[in-house]
């Protein structure tokens, strides 16, 4: 079951700086919602607070009706919230079929099965070979992931999140570092992603949020400036402003 993520009244302060201030918001199943704002707006903070790098000062993190706020990292992903991996992460020898399988494997209680011979694995290939379809990567299957284009690494690096069957899926800058030639295939990525899943994307790439997103919060200083949908989010005076300010439109 999935009814998604409930913020409440979530802060942090770091010392007397206060990054997070009384954060109330909901990623529905199913949403694509975007988190914007300007440089030190606090996007990265939210991240972590939901995932569990950093501890918040006061609020409440609810997922399905269980306040996951002051679970461990690990069991936060096992809860079912999930940031998209580093690409430092991907066995760089292995190929992008055998790096999927450490996750699923991992996720089975199964990794003492690593080494033996794949016969007994047909449904970890069968789903192994689901999600290669759903990210359109089958063709890369079986190349080392060292020779992939830094856009293709990306793409396995979210195939192997979404290994871990997450209900909240948190994308932080996803076209980072790749070339706009290959961006195109992480926004087709994107909205492939599994219709219920709730996904906050962070992005800095204002054309890459209004392909894929259906919902905006915009951040600043720490607080949510506005909330809505991309059309509201544009026709806003004191966003318009602000990223004229900001130089990013
Ligand atoms: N560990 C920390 N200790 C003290 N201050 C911090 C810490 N981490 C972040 N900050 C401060 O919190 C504020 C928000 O930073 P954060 O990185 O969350 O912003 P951001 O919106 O992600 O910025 P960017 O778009 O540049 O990545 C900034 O003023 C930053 O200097």
């Amino acid at each position: 079951m999935n009814d998604g993520l409930s913020i409440v009244g979530l802060s942090k302060n770091f010392g007397g700086l206060q990054v997070a201030r009384d954060l109330t918001l909901t990623l529905p199943r199913g949403s694509r919602t975007a988190l914007i704002g300007p440089n030190g707006a606090g996007k990265t903070t939210f991240a972590n607070l939901l995932t569990g790098v950093l501890k918040p000062t006061s609020g409440k993190i609810v997922l399905n009706g269980q306040d996951i706020g002051s679970l461990s990292e690990s069991a936060r992903v096992r809860a079912g919230v999930a940031k998209t991996f580093q690409i430092t992460n991907l066995f760089r020898d292995l190929t992008v079929r055998e790096n999927l399988r450490l996750p699923i494997l991992e996720r089975e209680g199964r990794t003492h099965q690593f080494f033996r011979r794949a016969d007994g694995w047909s449904d970890i290939e069968a789903e192994i070979a689901r999600l290669m379809q759903d990210l359109n990567i089958q063709p890369l299957a079986d190349k080392p992931v060292r020779g992939l284009a830094y856009g293709q690494q990306r793409l396995v690096e979210l195939a192997l999140t979404l290994a871990v069957k997450p209900k909240v899926l948190i994308l932080d800058e996803p076209a980072a570092g790749v070339p706009s030639t290959e961006s195109h295939f992480i926004v087709e990525a994107i909205k492939r992603l599994p219709q219920d899943l709730s996904v906050l994307i962070i992005e800095h790439d204002m054309q890459l949020v209004f392909e894929v997103a259906d919902r905006i919060i915009v951040l600043v200083n720490g607080a949510i400036l506005m909330e809505g949908t991309p059309d509201e989010v544009v026709a806003n005076k004191q966003v318009r402003e602000l990223y004229l300010g900001a130089g990013h439109v």
